[in-house]
């Protein structure tokens, strides 16, 4: 049994807590509303959030420090807006060495840094290649009902990735590692943006078709990006990467693909946004990714697209035009380079 920290009570973290719990794991749930901390405890449930029973094992915290007490793995899964925020109040308590494990999906915009870089940037004696994620097709919904997904954890730290392996796999849940942290960061955070695409699309009433396409050549936006910051380009072709881009541009639970949804209905980007009331990464990643590839001349003309939609008042139908109006060009470009500069490494 380990002594287990999940920081930030929202669906991801209330579902990651009942996989450590149902491992037989002591787990401490952490909310920044002490109210949340009350109702949970005193109802075991988290219904904003999440519609399940929460075990009476785990307790809920308001208080950071009473949450650590004796803890030797963290798990941080709060909005990534909020990642830094939240490990400087974490380095200004926390005694003793621990395990970091994230699992949240997003980028930040102007730095483009991944989560476990943030992370080692506001955590004293913490290197970012000590940092594991877990990041997979993976809908807190489903897996609060133990229904059967597969994720992958990373660091470069080949040990921690195993222990954090060991931590949550079960026969509900399987866990693969890798050693490839920046591909499945990128892969977890850039297929929110083509999320947001995918409900546009179905919003504007196209159809499977349309989708298909929006998730291939969003592939390749990924890859290309990715590889770009050093990124393996076969990683996109795994769990974080093909695989949380189908779950999340065609699933329901989706809050990239609802807010997507909303907009291509015609709603606009605050209104959805108030709507949700729940994270939608994509939004602050299409923002991160816009920059990046504007700066270093990669082209990216869906998440281009995207950024016209929520950060310019495009319309919708004017953007799928413009796509499907570029200049013709052969479909495998892409696939032979980066595959020529695998192999020339
Ligand atoms: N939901 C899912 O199925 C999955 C989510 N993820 C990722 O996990 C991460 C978290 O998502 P998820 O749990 O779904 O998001 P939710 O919107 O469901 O919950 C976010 C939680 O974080 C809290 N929070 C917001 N800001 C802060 C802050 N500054 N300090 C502390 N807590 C804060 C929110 O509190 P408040 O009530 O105040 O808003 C809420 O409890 C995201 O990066 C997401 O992409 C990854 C895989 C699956
Ligand atoms: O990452 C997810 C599933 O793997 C959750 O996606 P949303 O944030 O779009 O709900």
């Amino acid at each position: 049994m380990t002594k287990v920290a999940v920081l930030g009570a929202g669906s991801w973290g209330t579902a990651l807590s009942l996989v450590l719990a149902d491992n037989g794991h002591d787990v401490s749930l952490w909310t920044h509303r002490q109210e949340q901390a009350e109702i949970i405890n005193s109802t075991h449930k988290n219904e904003k959030y999440l519609n399940v029973m929460i075990p009476k094992e785990i307790r809920a915290y308001h208080n950071l420090k009473d949450a650590l007490q004796q803890v030797t793995v963290i798990v941080l899964v709060v909005p990534t807006k909020a990642i830094r925020e939240v490990c400087k109040n974490l380095d200004a308590v926390l005694e003793q060495n621990v395990t970091i494990i994230h699992a949240s999906k997003g980028i930040e915009p102007e730095s483009l840094k991944r989560v476990s870089q943030m992370i080692s940037e506001e955590m004293n004696g913490y290197k970012d290649k000590d940092i594991v994620v877990l990041s997979g097709p993976s809908h807190a919904e489903e897996v609060a009902q133990r229904q059967p997904t597969t994720v992958t954890v990373s660091s470069m730290n080949e040990r921690n990735a195993q222990l954090a392996q060991d931590l949550f796999i079960n026969k509900a849940f399987r866990v693969y590692t890798s050693t490839d942290i920046i591909g499945i960061e990128l892969g977890g955070a850039l297929k929110n943006i083509i999320a947001l695409g995918a409900g546009i699309s179905d919003g504007l009433g196209y159809g499977d078709n349309a989708k298909a396409a929006l998730i291939t050549r969003g592939l390749a936006e990924i890859a290309r990006l990715g590889t770009s910051l050093g990124a393996n380009p076969l990683t996109f072709l795994g769990l974080p990467g093909v695989g949380d881009l189908i779950v999340t541009c065609t699933s329901v639970h989706s809050r990239n693909w609802r807010a997507g949804n909303l907009l291509g209905k015609g709603n606009k980007l605050d209104d959805v946004l108030d709507q949700m009331g729940m994270v939608v990464e994509g939004v602050r990643t299409t923002k991160a990714a816009y920059q990046f590839a504007k700066k270093q001349n990669i082209e990216m003309p869906i998440t281009l697209g995207i950024y016209e939609i929520l950060f310019n008042d495009k319309e919708p139908k004017q953007v799928v035009e413009q796509l499907m109006n570029r200049n013709k060009r052969e479909e495998m470009d892409d696939l032979a380079r980066l595959l020529s500069s695998m192999y020339s490494q």
